[in-house]
């Protein structure tokens, strides 16, 4: 089966920092750390409202991050800007409103076509990959190649939250597209609310590339740190993909 990568999203180690504006904990010990650890890629959420991640972090990791630096940004001016002048390997594009506790869902690019298209040939422009942040939803997939992105990230957040015949319907529909984004040539990646518990169901879909992690994985670290936490989320979905 074919190797699967893991992005490890740090947001949630600043949020422990800005909880109360110290300087610790130290983002960048983090990124050594989950990079030590063997992760693929390192993902953070400049979010509009700042709540967590800081425009300083984004440039001080770009700077010594060793690994792919994956931008997650909402589709604005403002966001473009910064992602045009720090030059991330990958930039995710999500969905994001003020009064949300996190993402709650997946951008509509049918509904926003205008608007994620230009965002998308904005970041193409300065040879940054571009990844749209989606429902798992083959109408809106079938509109992806329009867009010309070349990667997809499928929220799978519905399916984290949900239980019993519930959850098992969630699954198929990622399953179901995934298939077909990858039958249209586009990189299929995934991620929200996965844990140690429901990412194997997830990371055993083989044509998913890259799963991202966040919330779960700083959770486990408060008590086995960040490095510990990312060895054990990379050999869980290793064991999966190799059939173990
Ligand atoms: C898009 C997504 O699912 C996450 O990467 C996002 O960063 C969640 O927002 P918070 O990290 O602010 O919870
Ligand atoms: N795009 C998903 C991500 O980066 C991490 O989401 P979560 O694991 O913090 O829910």
């Amino acid at each position: 089966m074919n190797k699967i990568e893991l992005g490890v999203n740090i947001d949630h180690i600043a949020t422990l920092r800005q909880a109360r504006g110290t300087a610790y904990p130290d983002l960048l010990d983090a990124v050594r750390l989950v990079e030590d650890a063997g992760a693929h890629a390192i993902t953070i959420h400049l979010r509009e409202d700042r709540r967590h991640i800081q425009d300083a972090d984004v440039y001080a990791i770009r700077q010594m991050c060793t690994r792919r630096l994956n931008l997650e940004l909402a589709a604005t001016d403002e966001m473009v800007g910064i992602a045009c002048d720090v030059l991330p390997n990958d930039a995710c594009v999500v969905p994001e409103k003020r009064e949300e506790l996190t993402t709650e869902g997946g951008l509509d690019i049918i509904g926003q076509f205008e608007r994620v298209r230009s965002v998308t040939q904005r970041l193409n422009a300065a040879n940054i990959r571009v990844s749209l942040f989606i429902e798992p939803d083959i109408e809106q997939i079938r509109r992806v190649p329009d867009i010309g992105a070349p990667v997809i990230e499928l929220h799978t957040g519905t399916y984290a939250n949900a239980t019993g015949e519930s959850k098992q319907h969630e699954l198929r529909r990622i399953q179901e597209a995934t298939e077909f984004a990858h039958n249209l040539g586009i990189q299929v990646n995934a991620g929200h609310g996965l844990d140690y518990d429901n990412t194997q169901a997830i990371a055993a879909i083989p044509q998913i590339h890259e799963l991202n992690i966040g919330h779960s994985m700083v959770a486990r670290a408060v008590f086995v740190g960040i490095r510990q936490a990312t060895v054990e989320m990379l050999e869980l979905m290793q064991a999966v993909r190799a059939g173990a």
